[in-house]
């Protein structure tokens, strides 16, 4: 219990116990003084009157004792009738006492009082201890039963001595129950004294102990202020001088390890908080006000749930119940917390349990909080830009492969489906090259948020990078999927209006569906790829499903790849010249250049067309090698032509693919080539198409022109299939316009085509360009093509792609026209 009381009221207690103990002692003591003193009163009384009695005891007593004729019984009748009066007014004189006479010669007590008895006068008992007297001769004191007074009593025994002879004695005597009275009313009259006492023992302790407590407390205030002197402590005590020497040194041990602990706190970029067993804050470090925009003071009490947010609740009170239970406290607890500006802010924390001093029992939690919003969110931007493609704000790659993944993951195929949509803009990079990167990103966007509207929510779209999306849809079958893709398609189809430009954009979906077509992320790329891939093929805005022949195509164009490799290191290949002649004047109908065109033919699988491998050569960049062999081989045999046949103006046309071009060193190939074979530079045509020009413009240009002042023509192939034909026109050094074949189908009878035809010949005229018209096969559309001016012809109609021996044979039968690049037609 006294662990319960505080100091002051132990002090209370401790005063009071030593006033109580005070008075019972001084009582006790008191008590048994008055009784000693009473009882040697008494005694000395006792003696007295015994003393009185014996010394008053008249001569006339002893004269009858002594008398010769009296009768003992006449002796002691007449000895009372002497003696009792004198008793009875003796001990009137002391009232309370006994006192008698005992004569030893009559055998008998012949006096006694104060209730005198004649039938009383008695023998004195033989063992009675008065006896003792006539022994000792001296008075004697005991404590004994009285004959007389019929009661217990104390008494004094006297021998009377006369002449030396012991006559008898007499006694004093006082009851026990007088004695105890007369000590009774001693004590009662000493009462209010006590009373007295006891309530100035209880004042003055109590005065006492204020005093002190008073003079603690001022110990205590000033000690808390240290504003004590040496001086003030006299008024102590020495004991508390060096109590307050040690509180003042470890006051300033303190101060200082407070201090620094301050600077610590203040120096980090933590608030320390420390609560109570029942999470509510019991001190909060002033940085706190900085971090979370409140005032410390003022969450002291709170409980550390306030104003975090409810999804982190239920995990920091995990933490906090933990580290309590645990005294280990917790690290790196991360939660959110409204801000006093109502902004939500990330904050990191740690705690260590807080035990109590005496019990080691937790108490608390002691902890650092930091503030991680900024690294949060650039987590959180990181996280975006690791999963989002930057420029369209889709998943990317890597966030479309987890989706895929976890859809993997948790396929019950029987109950669910899903599928993946590939979409690859037709012809993007014609787009990207010939509008502009900003233009080419702003149709990405633009096609990529048309996408997003139209898909349902709950699928993943991604942009793989480049012109390609990709879809994943949830639970869905192949109608599903189908529709999704034809309403994207559709949309597709609407003119799309960016930098007062109107592009006509389409895409091709492939379509593959999970579990038919793969049941994890690699099969199902591989299917979706294969099913985009079928799509391209058919040509642009195709969709297509991932069906066995798709899959078929896929992998003969794997074997073609590799019969690919074969075929260059095996030299599979060789070389065949389509001639190119002149529609009008002089020259008419004579061979004015050769176009050259690469053959395959496989010894398995026959003749394979250039339209199918050389996208193939592009891709491996196995159309360096290629190219540099078709250039070189034609080169050196137009100059052999030359010199065996006098065939002086022979002019090649070689196609150059735009992986060959992009080459730094390609002029220099081609210098070197010329110089090698001897061929002059205005012998030598090269015919790029308009994905060549639209790379680099810059550098394009300045290779272009270059080659150029080689004297070396050049052309630009398959004009008018491009976007942006027309300005290359205006750009670049061109000298000859090659009409595409698919304008010049439609010649005569559609006249959208012949009038476009029309106008690239008046085009090409006005910048003083020579015009081939490429895959003429009818005399119809020789006619109108010379009426218009074209000056050139390749076609069917003259002569298919020959060999070597038959070119040779052809050319020598067409005469040839002798022209350079300087006086064109
Ligand atoms: N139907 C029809 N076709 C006609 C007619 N006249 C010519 N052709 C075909 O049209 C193509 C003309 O070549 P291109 O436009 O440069 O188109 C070429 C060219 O782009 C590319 N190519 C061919 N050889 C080479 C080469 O050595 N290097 C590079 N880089 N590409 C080449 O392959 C494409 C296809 O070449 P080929 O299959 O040889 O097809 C040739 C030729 O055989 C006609 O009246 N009717």
């Amino acid at each position: 219990m006294a662990r319960y009381l505080s100091i002051t009221q132990k002090i209370y207690l401790l005063t009071l116990l030593l006033v109580v103990i005070t008075l019972t002692g001084s009582v006790a003591f008191n008590v048994y003084y008055t009784w000693k003193e009473l009882s040697q009163r008494e005694y000395e009384l006792t003696f007295s009157l015994s003393h009185l009695l014996d010394t008053s005891l008249p001569e006339k007593y002893f004269q009858i004792i002594e008398h010769p004729q009296l009768e003992n019984a006449e002796k002691i009748t007449q000895a009372n009738q002497i003696l009792q009066p004198l008793v009875t007014q003796l001990l009137q004189a002391f009232p309370g006492y006994g006192a008698g006479v005992y004569s030893r010669k009559l055998n008998a007590i012949v006096a006694f009082g104060p209730d005198f008895n004649p039938k009383g006068l008695i023998d004195i008992r033989p063992n009675s201890p008065a006896r003792a007297v006539y022994s000792t001769r001296e008075p004697l004191r005991y404590d004994s039963y009285s004959q007389t007074r019929q009661a217990q009593v104390l008494a004094i025994i006297r021998p009377v001595i006369r002449d030396q002879e012991i006559l008898g004695h007499v006694w004093s005597n006082i009851t026990q129950k007088s004695f105890n009275n007369l000590f009774y009313h001693k004590i009662v009259e000493q009462l209010p004294l006590f009373i007295f006492l006891c309530l100035f023992a209880v004042l003055g302790s109590r005065l006492i102990t204020a005093r002190f407590l008073n003079n603690l407390r001022t110990f205590r205030d000033r000690i808390q202020r240290l504003d004590l002197v040496k001086n003030d402590l006299r008024q102590f005590s020495p004991e508390l001088l060096e109590i307050y020497e040690e509180v003042r040194t470890s006051y300033e041990r303190l101060s200082i390890s407070e201090a620094r602990f301050r600077d610590v706190v203040s120096a980090f970029d933590e608030y320390v908080w420390e609560i109570d067993l029942q999470a509510r804050y019991t001190y909060l470090s002033d940085k706190t006000r900085e971090l979370i925009g409140q005032d410390p003071s003022l969450l002291v009490g709170q409980n550390i749930y306030e104003r975090i947010h409810a999804d982190d609740i239920y995990k920091v009170r995990q933490h906090i119940e933990l580290g309590i239970s645990s005294a280990q406290g917790f690290r790196d607890l991360e939660f959110r917390r409204i801000r006093h500006n109502g902004q939500l802010g990330w904050y990191k924390n740690s705690a260590v349990a807080i035990l109590d001093p005496n019990t080691h029992q937790v108490i608390g939690l002691r902890g650092a909080t930091r503030d991680v919003t900024t690294n949060k969110q650039q987590e959180a931007q990181i996280h975006y830009l690791a999963y989002h493609d930057a420029l369209t704000g889709l998943s990317n790659r890597n966030a479309l492969k987890q989706e895929l993944q976890k859809l993997c993951d948790q396929q019950t195929y029987n109950e669910h489906t899903f599928s993946l949509l590939f979409i690859d803009i037709d012809r993007f990079k014609e787009i990207n090259d010939n509008f502009g990167h900003t233009l080419g990103d702003k149709v990405l966007q633009q096609m990529a948020e048309t996408m997003r509207r139209l898909l349902p929510v709950n699928a993943t779209l991604a942009r793989l990078g480049g012109d390609e999306f990709m879809a994943l849809l949830p639970k869905t079958d192949s109608n599903i999927a189908e529709k999704h893709a034809l309403i994207l398609q559709k949309a597709f189809s609407r003119p799309l209006i960016i930098q007062r430009q109107r592009l006509h954009i389409s895409a091709c979906i492939g379509i593959a569906l999970a579990p038919d077509d793969g049941e994890s992320p690699d099969t199902l790329s591989q299917s979706v790829d294969t099913a985009l891939y079928t799509a391209k093929v058919q040509g642009p805005g195709q969709i297509r499903f991932c069906t066995p022949q798709a899959s078929q195509s896929m992998l003969e164009q794997i074997r073609l790849q590799h019969e690919l490799f074969l075929a260059v290191k095996q030299q599979q290949f060789s070389l065949a010249y389509q001639p190119q002649l002149i529609t009008c004047g002089a020259y008419q109908g004579q061979v004015m250049s050769m176009e050259v065109l690469l053959r395959w033919q496989h010894p398995e699988l026959g003749f394979i067309s250039p339209a199918r491998f050389i996208p193939l050569a592009e891709e491996t960049r196995l159309i360096i090698e290629l190219g540099h062999w078709v250039l070189k081989t034609s080169c050196h045999q137009v100059r052999q032509w030359q010199l065996e046949h006098q065939l002086d103006n022979l002019r090649v046309a070689v196609n150059i693919s735009s992986v060959q071009f992009v080459r730094e060193d390609f002029v220099q190939q081609v210098a070197d080539i010329l110089e090698e074979t001897g061929l002059p530079a205005s012998c030598l045509e090269l015919e790029i198409t308009e994905s060549v020009a639209m790379e680099q413009a810059e550098q394009v240009s300045l290779k272009l022109n270059e080659l150029k002042r080689m004297g070396i023509w050049l052309a630009l192939d398959d004009f008018g299939t491009g976007f942006s034909s027309l300005k290359y026109l205006k750009i670049f050094p061109f000298d000859i316009l090659k009409i595409d074949k698919s304008f010049v189908d439609g010649i005569p009878h559609d006249q959208q085509d012949t009038r476009l035809v029309e106008a690239m010949i008046h085009l090409a005229q006005g910048q003083n360009m020579q015009v081939v018209a490429e895959g003429v096969e009818t005399e119809e559309q020789i006619k109108h093509l010379s009426q218009g001016g074209c000056d050139l012809i390749q076609g069917y109609y003259f002569s298919r792609p020959l060999p070597p021996q038959q070119t040779l044979e052809f050319l020598l039968e067409h005469q040839l026209a002798c022209k350079t690049p300087a006086d064109n037609v």
